[in-house]
């Protein structure tokens, strides 16, 4: 449904009433909160939606080509299932073409912040940040993993605490084709566990 269907007064006055029916279920509010929780979550969800773009910087190779890894990236997102956070790293392993782009580095971790900062599914996630770089700079070769911690199986369900769901993806050029496994292989090494 579209913001044109469903407005942004529309979208606060049903947090509003989700916040009411949910004191009136459970009697879980005081008034300050009933008063002021549905504006901060309504803000939050707006913060969250803006908050992503940005210039992709990008430079020209110079030297010989050879695999760029960024590991560790703190993200944050939110399962589209229970709407409960997911929060983990993202490491990212690509591998210009000869004189190709190279990302500013902090362009990637900008490029998971904006595409983590939704609800989704952690593969489609992970898919989406390979398919961005992928187009942005034009590799030989990109590899995303994504390790995530997801509170809906935490804080309810089967209630695991250590549980991490671990996904990747990659996408290559065809001229390359032939050294994809190898490549997959240097990209994990360096990644280490
Ligand atoms: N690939 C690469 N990028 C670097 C290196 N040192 C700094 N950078 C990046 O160079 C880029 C410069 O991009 P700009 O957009 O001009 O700088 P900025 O506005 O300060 O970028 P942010 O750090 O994203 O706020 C940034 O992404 C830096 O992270 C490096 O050794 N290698």
């Amino acid at each position: 449904m579209s913001e044109t269907e469903y407005g942004e007064d529309e979208l606060r006055d049903s947090i509003k009433r989700l916040i009411y029916n949910l004191h009136e279920k459970y009697g879980w509010f005081n008034d300050e909160e009933l008063e002021n929780t549905p504006r901060r979550i309504d803000s939050f969800f707006r913060e969250w939606r803006q908050s992503g773009d940005f210039n992709f910087t990008k430079f020209r190779l110079e030297g010989k080509e050879s695999m760029v890894i960024l590991k560790d990236i703190t993200f944050y997102s939110m399962c589209s299932h229970h709407l409960l956070p997911i929060e983990g790293t993202v490491s990212i392993a690509y591998l210009p073409k000869p004189a190709g782009y190279i990302a500013g580095v902090s362009k990637l971790v900008r490029s998971v912040n904006k595409i983590a900062s939704k609800p989704q599914l952690q593969e489609n996630m992970t898919s989406e940040i390979v398919d961005f770089l992928y187009n942005n700079l034009d590799p030989l070769f990109v590899m995303v993993i994504v390790k995530g911690k997801h509170m809906c199986m935490m804080m309810r369900g089967v209630k695991q605490e250590n549980a991490v769901m671990v996904t990747s993806s990659l996408k290559y050029n065809p001229s390359v084709k032939k050294a994809v496994r190898s490549l997959k292989a240097e990209a994990m090494k360096m990644i280490g566990d």
